[in-house]
C-alpha cells in the first residue's frame, strides 16, 4: 500500500506539521513525528478530520450518496453529453471548478452554470461542500485542488507536476481532500468502473454519425485539455459544451423541419475548431445563427396548392429555367405558366431540398374537404351501400343493349310507368340488394369524370363481344379502369351468336394482363347475351360478390355527399342534375352546393321519374332546385345554411374564372425542340396513328431507333385509323405528348379538342418526312422545312353527278375557307384517301374563288370522282418557312 508522509499532508493543507501530527494522534494513528508515513487510507481519514473535524467514519456516508448521484445523472443525461459518460465523474469536477472560477471572475453566481443538470448538480453539491471547507481552509487552495482531482484522474502524473507547482505526491491527496464529499474509494470506484463505462461508450458509438463524431471530438478536446496548460484547458472546456449544445439545438430544429440542414455539418466542424483555440470558435459560433437563417430562407416555403412554375421558381429563389429543366429531367414537361401538380411539387421539393408546405387557397370554398374533415372527426355509423357500376367496351359490343336489358328486366316488371327517360344512372335490385349503373356507357364519360376528380365508379364492366374479340376500345377501357384502380369484370357478350368464341376473348385479354379466374387469374369473365338475357343474373351476382370484397360502406345518418353524373337545363324545371349519393342521405329541402351551383332541393326524382323524399348512399337521384347547372363530376354537398352554400359557390366561380384567365398552355413543338437541344428532355412522348398496319410498323420501327446519347422517342400509343378524341385526351393527359399522323388527319371535334387542349398534331404523307422531323426534334437540330398551312375544311353533304365533270361534292365549309386552285385532300373516317386540287368551286351555280366557314358550296376535285357523303375536304397550301421543329 502507498504511504504518505505527515509533512506532505501538512503542506497540502497549508498547516504546520505539528498540528497534523497532533490530529493524527487524536485519531489514534501511529505517528511519531512529521516524517512519519501513514497509509493512504489513514491519510484520507486524517485529512477529513483536519478539515471537517469529523472522523473518517463520520465523513464516509457523504461520499456514498455522491457516487450514486453521479451515476444517476449519467443515466438521465441526454444522449450527446452521455456519450462522454465514462468521463462524467472526472469531467464534472474540473468543469465544476472551471465554472466556479469563471463565475467568480465574471461575477456570475453558481446558480447560472452551463446547461446540464449533471454539471449543475455537481457544481452545487461541490459548492456546498466547498463552502464548508472554505470556512476552515484557504478557499483558493481548495479551488485549485478541486480542479486537480480531475486532472489527476485523467492524466495523473503529468497534471500533477504541471498544475500543482511540482508539489508532487501531496497534491494527489490534497486534491482529494479538497472534495471531501468524495472518498478516494469512490473515486477509484469510478475509475475502476471504466471498463463498464467503456462498454457504454461502445454502445453509444452506435448512435447516429453526427453524434458519434461530436463525441469523439469532445474526447479529443478533453484529452488536449489534459495535456495542455491549464488556462487553455479551462477555456476549451467552457467552449466544448456550448458548442455541442448549439449543435444539438440545431439538429433538433433540423429534425423538426424535416430538412437537411447544412449547419449540422458545420456544427460538427466547429467542434474541431474548438481544439484550435477560443477565438476561432467564438467567431464561428457568432456566425452560426446567420447560416441557419440563410438555409431556412430557401429551405422552407409555403405555397398555394395551385401554383405555376414561374411562381414556384420565384418562391424558391431559383431561375425558372432551372425548375423547368429539373422537371424535364424527371420526364414531365411544363412551361413556365403551367400549374404544377402535387407530384411535381413533391419531386421539386425533394430535388431542391426544400420543405414545401402547401396552403390550400381553395379551402375557402372546398366544401368537400370541410365535409370529409367533419366526417373524420365524428363517429360514423357505417352501413353497406349499393355498388356503382360503369359499363365500358368497344363500339357495338353491346354496352347499351346490356344496360337496357338489365334495366328492363329488373325495372319494367311491376313498375307501372316502366322506363320513362334517360337520367344518367339507374338502380336495379338483385337478391334484395341494390346495384347502381351509370347509364352513360363509354370510357369518355368515365375518364371525363375521373379527370374532374370524381371517383364514383366502384366496379367497371368491360363488355367484349364474343364474336369480335378484343378491339382497340376494349384495350382503352381496360387501361382507363386500371388507371382508376377500379376492379374489372369482363362481360363476354353476344354468347347467343354462333360465331361466339369466348376462349379467344379470354386468350386475348390474358395477353393484356386480364386473366380469367378459371385460368388462374383474378378476373371474373361472365358469358352473357344482352339479346337473350343469358348470364345476366350471373353478372349481377358477380357484381355483388365483387362489391362484398370492396366492403362498400357509408353513413346514411350524415348530411349528403353526392357526385353529379349528368346535368342539364330543362324547360319548366330549370337546372336538373342526376347525382349518385356517395355518403349520407339526400333529402328534399336540403341546402346544397355543387361546384358553382347551389340551392334548396325542391324535389327529388328516382330513375323512373317518380318523386321521392330521400336517396341513400349508392343510390342515383335526380335533383331539382339548383341555381345553375353543375358540371358532371362535381361533388354535391349539403350545408347548413343558404348563405354558406351561396358563399361556397360564389368563391368557386371566382376561382374558376381566375383559373380560366391564366389558362395553361401546353408545351409547343418549339419548346420541345429547344428543351431537347438543351439536353433537358430525355424522352419525346408520341402517339402514332397511321392508315395501315404496314406504315404503322415501319414508323414505329424507325422511331424506336431514333435516339441520341440522352434522348429517345417514347411511343405512348400507336394505332390504325384516324386521330380520335381519345388520342387527344391521352396526349393531353401526358402534357408533353405530340400526335403524329401518317396518312390520317384530325377532323371536326378532334381538331377542336386538340386545339383547346393545346395538343400538337403533326401529320405526314411521307414516312421519310415524319422520321426526319422526329429525328430533328430528338437530335435538337432543326433544318428548314416546307410547312403546310391548313386553309380550311368542308364536310360533304351531298354528291351530285355532273356530266363530263364527274362528281361534284355539295359541301358545307366547317372551318376556314375552301379556295379554288389550292391543294386539297379527301378524308374519309379520318383517313386521307385522296390528295389533289380544287378544279371547280361554285356557290349557287356561280363560280367563286373562295367560300368561307358556314357556307355551302359545290367542289369539284381534279381527277377524283369517288367522293362520298360524310367525307371531309381539306384545303391547304405549302409555305416555305424556317423550321423550328
Ligand atoms: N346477337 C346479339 N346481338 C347483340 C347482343 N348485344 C348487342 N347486340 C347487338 O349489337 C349491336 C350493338 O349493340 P349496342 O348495344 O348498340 O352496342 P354498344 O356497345 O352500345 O354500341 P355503341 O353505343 O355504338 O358504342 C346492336 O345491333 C345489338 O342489337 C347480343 O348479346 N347478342
Amino acid at each position: 500500500m502507498d504511504k504518505v508522509r505527515i509533512t506532505e499532508i501538512a503542506k497540502e493543507l497549508g498547516m504546520k506539521n505539528k498540528e497534523i501530527v497532533d490530529k493524527a494522534v487524536d485519531l489514534g494513528l501511529d505517528v511519531k513525528g512529521h516524517s512519519s508515513s501513514i497509509s493512504t487510507e489513514d491519510a484520507e481519514k486524517l485529512m477529513n478530520y483536519v478539515l471537517s473535524g469529523e472522523t473518517a467514519q463520520a465523513s464516509k456516508p457523504s461520499p456514498q450518496p455522491k457516487a450514486p448521484e453521479i451515476k444517476k445523472v449519467e443515466v438521465v443525461e441526454t444522449p450527446p453529453p452521455v456519450v462522454e459518460k465514462p468521463k462524467v465523474p472526472e469531467v464534472a469536477a474540473p468543469k465544476t471548478k472551471t465554472l466556479k472560477e469563471k463565475e467568480l471572475e465574471t461575477g456570475h453566481t453558481a446558480q447560472t452554470p452551463p446547461q446540464k443538470e449533471l454539471v449543475e448538480n455537481t457544481v452545487s453539491d461541490v459548492a456546498e461542500d466547498k463552502a464548508d471547507t472554505v470556512d476552515k481552509v484557504d478557499p483558493t487552495n481548495v479551488q485549485k485542488r478541486r480542479g486537480l482531482v480531475i486532472v489527476k484522474k485523467k492524466r495523473p502524473e503529468v497534471k500533477e507536476v504541471e498544475v500543482e507547482v511540482r508539489q508532487s505526491p501531496s497534491s494527489f491527496y490534497g486534491s482529494r481532500e479538497s472534495t471531501p464529499s468524495r472518498s478516494m474509494e469512490s473515486m477509484f470506484a469510478t475509475s475502476n468502473s471504466a471498463s463498464e463505462l467503456q462498454k457504454k461508450k461502445k454502445k453509444l458509438k452506435k448512435i447516429p454519425a453526427e453524434k458519434k463524431s461530436t463525441t469523439e471530438k469532445l474526447d479529443i478536446a478533453l484529452n488536449i485539455e489534459m495535456a495542455d496548460n491549464r488556462i487553455d484547458t479551462e477555456e476549451e472546456d467552457m467552449i466544448v459544451l456550448p458548442d455541442l449544445n448549439v449543435g444539438l439545438l440545431v439538429n433538433e430544429e433540423a429534425k423538426k423541419k424535416k430538412q437537411i440542414d447544412p449547419s449540422q455539418i458545420r456544427t460538427t466542424k466547429k467542434t474541431n475548431f474548438v481544439m484550435q483555440g477560443i477565438q476561432r470558435v467564438g467567431r464561428k459560433r457568432r456566425r452560426r445563427p446567420v447560416q441557419v437563417q440563410e438555409s431556412e430562407a430557401i429551405s422552407a416555403i409555403e405555397i398555394p396548392e395551385e401554383i405555376r412554375v414561374y411562381e414556384f421558381a420565384e418562391k424558391i429563389n431559383k431561375p425558372v429555367s432551372e425548375v423547368i429543366k429539373e422537371l424535364f429531367s424527371l420526364g414531365v414537361m411544363f412551361t413556365k405558366n403551367d400549374f404544377l401538380d402535387k407530384d411535381s411539387i413533391e419531386i421539386l421539393a425533394e430535388t431542391f431540398g426544400i420543405n414545401v408546405t402547401t396552403v390550400n387557397d381553395q379551402e375557402a370554398f372546398d366544401y368537400v374537404k370541410a365535409y370529409d374533415d367533419e366526417g373524420e372527426a365524428s363517429d360514423q355509423i357505417l352501413v353497406e351501400r349499393a355498388p356503382v357500376i360503369t359499363i365500358m367496351g368497344h363500339v357495338d359490343h353491346g354496352k347499351t343493349s346490356l344496360l337496357d336489358y338489365i334495366r328492363s328486366a329488373k325495372v319494367a316488371a311491376g313498375e307501372a310507368g316502366g322506363i320513362t327517360q334517360h337520367v344518367g344512372a339507374y338502380m336495379v335490385e338483385k337478391n334484395g340488394r341494390n346495384i347502381t349503373f351509370i347509364d352513360t356507357p363509354g370510357h369518355e364519360a368515365f375518364t371525363e369524370m375521373r379527370s374532374r376528380g370524381a371517383k364514383v365508379t366502384d366496379i367497371v364492366i368491360v363488355v367484349v363481344a364474343a364474336d369480335d374479340g378484343v378491339k382497340p376500345q376494349t384495350k382503352e377501357a381496360i387501361e382507363h379502369a386500371k388507371a382508376a384502380n377500379v376492379p374489372i369484370i369482363i362481360a363476354v357478350n353476344k354468347m347467343d351468336k354462333e360465331a361466339a368464341n369466348p376462349d379467344l376473348v379470354k386468350a386475348q385479354l390474358a395477353e393484356l394482363g386480364i386473366t380469367p379466374v378459371d385460368w388462374g387469374g383474378e378476373h371474373e369473365f361472365v358469358p352473357v347475351s344482352a339479346k337473350t338475357g343469358m348470364g345476366i343474373e350471373d353478372l349481377l351476382e358477380t357484381i355483388l360478390l365483387q362489391a362484398d370484397l370492396l366492403e362498400l360502406k357509408a353513413d346514411p345518418s350524415r348530411e349528403v355527399k353526392a357526385t353529379v353524373i349528368e346535368s342539364s337545363l330543362e324547360k319548366g324545371r330549370g337546372p336538373v342534375a342526376t347525382v349518385v349519393v356517395e355518403d349520407g342521405t339526400m333529402r328534399v329541402g336540403d341546402i346544397v352546393v355543387a361546384g358553382v351551383a347551389f340551392g334548396k332541393v325542391k324535389a327529388l326524382l328516382d330513375d323512373l321519374g317518380r318523386s321521392v323524399k330521400e336517396a341513400l348512399p349508392g343510390e342515383p337521384v335526380v335533383v331539382l332546385g339548383l341555381s345553375e347547372v353543375p358540371g358532371a363530376g362535381d361533388t354535391l354537398i349539403s350545408v347548413k345554411t343558404d348563405k354558406i352554400a351561396r358563399e361556397y359557390a360564389k368563391k368557386k366561380a371566382e376561382y374558376l374564372r381566375q383559373k380560366e384567365l391564366s389558362k395553361t398552355t401546353k408545351v409547343s413543338l418549339d419548346d420541345l425542340s429547344a428543351m431537347i437541344a438543351e439536353g433537358a428532355l430525355k424522352t419525346l412522348p408520341v402517339i402514332i396513328k397511321a392508315d395501315v398496319q404496314g406504315s404503322l410498323e415501319a414508323i414505329k420501327g424507325s422511331l424506336e431507333k431514333i435516339r441520341n446519347s440522352e434522348t429517345k422517342v417514347n411511343i405512348v400509343s400507336a394505332g390504325i385509323g384516324g386521330i380520335t378524341e381519345s388520342d387527344v385526351a391521352i396526349a393531353s393527359a401526358s402534357s408533353d405528348c405530340i400526335i403524329l399522323g401518317f396518312h390520317v388527319r384530325p377532323t371536326g371535334v378532334v381538331k377542336e379538342k386538340a386545339k383547346s387542349a393545346g395538343v400538337e398534331i403533326k401529320t405526314y404523307n411521307i414516312i421519310y418526312d415524319l422520321i426526319d422531323d422526329v429525328t430533328n426534334i430528338v437530335t435538337g437540330l432543326m433544318a428548314p422545312v416546307i410547312r403546310e398551312e391548313n386553309i380550311g375544311q368542308a364536310m360533304v353533304r351531298e354528291v351530285f353527278p355532273v356530266p363530263k365533270l364527274g362528281h361534284i361534292a355539295g359541301c358545307i365549309v366547317t372551318d376556314g375557307t375552301i379556295n379554288r386552285g389550292v391543294k386539297i385532300r379527301v378524308i374519309r373516317d379520318g383517313v386521307i384517301i385522296y390528295e389533289g386540287s380544287v378544279s371547280s368551286l361554285k356557290r349557287f351555280k356561280e363560280d367563286v374563288k373562295e367560300v368561307g366557314k358556314g357556307f355551302e358550296c359545290g367542289v369539284g376535285i381534279t381527277g377524283y370522282t369517288d367522293i362520298k357523303v360524310g367525307d371531309y375536304i381539306e384545303s391547304f397550301k405549302e409555305v416555305e418557312e424556317k423550321a423550328k421543329l
